[in-house]
């Protein structure tokens, strides 16, 4: 499709998309004119916690960006915090029902982001924990500003990663890496992320990444988007299958274990830590 065509294509999708933001406004997306590329920012305050409502707007934009053949998408956040990972009060004292969208609905995410045709960016500008972690992890590239942190912290929080979790840190950084960071629940520094390749590149500000983005996106202009498209499909496709095929016991196991005592009492312990952090 010619560039003026896709553009204003993505004028149409953005249109739809402003109004749906309007409406609900927990993403916000702007498609730029020259490059047809989205910008996708994550806006529930404070720190972006990915709870259902966010998460069925990010896999409805997903979905949007995918039917009209987005250039590229890249996924930021309007706040300091980048997304500070899955919303704890989903698993604290769940409601049954609520549990299980909730779950399911993380998993959609994943599966539309991480199997994506177009390219993918994120724009770390704060902290990543846990699920903002994971988000990033989906992105086929990952620019972080400094002084912000980014990992799987799950096992500090008495729970575990799940595997599709395990595996999307593996993809960057390797078994060795990974074992090291879950274990530990560690979260890397912007140095240490770069160091292990956790993350591509580190810029000053928030701009200086947009266009870094960009740049990273413009790189495929002269590569056939099919050709694009697939050999990513090539690299990612045993772990998309792996998890699609496994998403059904993953709910259980996930629903199995918020049920547990023990955890319910870690994650009460771990919200009033935060809550007593803020205080102080
Ligand atoms: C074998 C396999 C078995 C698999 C079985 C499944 C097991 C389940 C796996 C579940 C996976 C979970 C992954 C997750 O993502 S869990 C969430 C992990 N997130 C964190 O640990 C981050 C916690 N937050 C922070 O560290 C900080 O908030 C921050 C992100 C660094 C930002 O700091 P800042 O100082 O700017 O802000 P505050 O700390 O003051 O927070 C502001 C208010 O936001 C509330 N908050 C923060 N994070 C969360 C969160 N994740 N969920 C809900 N609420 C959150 C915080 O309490 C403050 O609220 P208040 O204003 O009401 O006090």
């Amino acid at each position: 499709m010619a560039l003026s065509q896709h553009l204003s294509k993505s004028r149409q999708f953005l249109a739809i998309a402003r109004n749906y933001s309007a409406a609900a406004s927990l993403v916000n997306v702007e498609v730029n004119d020259k490059s047809g590329v989205a910008v996708v920012t994550l806006q529930r305050p404070p720190v972006n916690s990915l709870n259902l409502e966010l998460l069925t707007e990010i896999k409805q934009t997903l979905t949007g960006l995918e039917k009209n053949k987005s250039r590229g998408a890249i996924i930021t956040s309007a706040f300091k915090t980048f997304s500070a990972g899955l919303d704890i009060l989903e698993m604290y004292k769940p409601n049954p029902d609520r549990a299980k969208e909730f779950w399911t609905t993380l998993q959609d995410v994943w599966i539309s982001l991480y199997s994506a045709q177009f390219p993918t960016v994120a724009l770390i500008n704060g902290p990543a924990p846990a699920g903002g972690c994971l988000l990033s992890l989906c992105c086929e590239y990952r620019i972080m500003v400094p002084k912000a942190v980014i990992g799987l912290n799950e096992t500090q929080l008495g729970i575990v990663a799940p595997s599709w979790f395990a595996a999307s840190m593996e993809n960057v950084i390797g078994k060795r890496q990974t074992e090291l960071a879950l274990t530990t629940g560690k979260l890397f520094t912007t140095d240490e992320a770069l160091k292990v390749g956790l993350i591509d590149e580190v810029v000053q500000t928030k701009e200086e990444g947009l266009e870094k983005a960009q740049g990273f996106i413009g790189s495929f202009a002269r590569i056939s988007p099919f050709a694009r498209s697939l050999s990513k499909q090539t690299v990612r496709g045993g772990t998309i299958r792996s998890m699609v095929k496994g998403r059904e016991a993953d709910l259980q196991l996930f629903l199995a274990t918020i049920q547990q005592d023990q955890v319910q009492k870690g994650l009460g312990l771990y919200i009033e830590a935060l809550k007593k952090k803020q205080a102080a």
